[in-house]
């Protein structure tokens, strides 16, 4: 695990949305397309803003999320609305975007036709990711039903997770794929989840999900 902190909130979300450009450009000279896997959640929209104005290949960049709530995008809830608010806007609307809720289809059903389409592009080639004080990430959480099926070797891309106490469910990208990321950044802010990643350091992941993605991550935190 490699953690950077930086002085305040802002040169947090500047920096990281530069090294997931950097990790983009590099993989853009490696591949015709390549995967970039982001989260929802309060905290990415700031760096989905400076990706958004930057000058990359976007029409070879395959966005995809790590994971969403099981919403139409006119909920407030909705990651995918989230990324065509914040991301998918600028010189990253020409990008492709893969949603993942489709009204009518039972969620097992859509992590099931997802999975055999999507499979093909894999590995993520950047995964930016983030976490709760839970110590979960995407929408692997602690003791939530289909953790243990989405913690597995042979799990499929994606997995329904229901979530104690949430009123949607959720849909996630699951261990194998999260691990296989060729590049992966953490975003956290606060000392809650400062101290949450120590804990998780120690912790199996069926207790500390974002232990999964911990070697291999560059975490980046600020404590505003
Ligand atoms: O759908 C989501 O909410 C995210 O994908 C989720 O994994 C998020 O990264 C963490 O819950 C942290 O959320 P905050 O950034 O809001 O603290």
């Amino acid at each position: 695990m490699n953690l950077i902190e930086y002085p305040d909130r802002d040169t947090l979300m500047r920096k990281t949305a530069q090294a997931i450009a950097d990790d983009l450009t590099i993989a853009l000279e490696q591949r015709d397309e390549v995967v970039l896997a982001v989260p929802g959640g309060t905290t990415p929209g700031p760096v989905f803003d400076i990706l958004s104005a930057t000058t990359l290949d976007w029409a070879r960049v395959h966005v995809i999320l790590t994971d969403e709530r099981w919403v139409p995008e006119s909920d407030a809830e909705s990651n995918a609305a989230l990324l065509r608010k914040r991301l998918l806007i600028g010189q990253a609307a020409a990008a492709k975007f893969t949603p993942y809720f489709t009204e009518g289809t039972d969620i097992a059903s859509a992590a099931q036709n997802l999975s055999a389409q999507l499979e093909p592009i894999l590995p993520v080639d950047v995964l930016l990711l983030g976490m709760g004080a839970d110590m979960h990430t995407a929408s692997l959480f602690p003791h939530a039903e289909g953790l243990q099926a989405a913690l597995a070797e042979a799990a499929p891309m994606l997995l329904p997770v229901t979530v104690e106490g949430q009123k949607s469910m959720r849909f996630s990208l699951t261990a194998p794929v999260l691990r296989n990321a060729a590049k992966t950044h953490l975003l956290i802010t606060g000392s809650d989840k400062r101290a949450a990643l120590s804990r998780a350091a120690s912790l199996p992941p069926e207790q500390a999900p974002v232990q999964i993605v911990l070697p291999n991550a560059n975490v980046h935190w600020s404590a505003s």
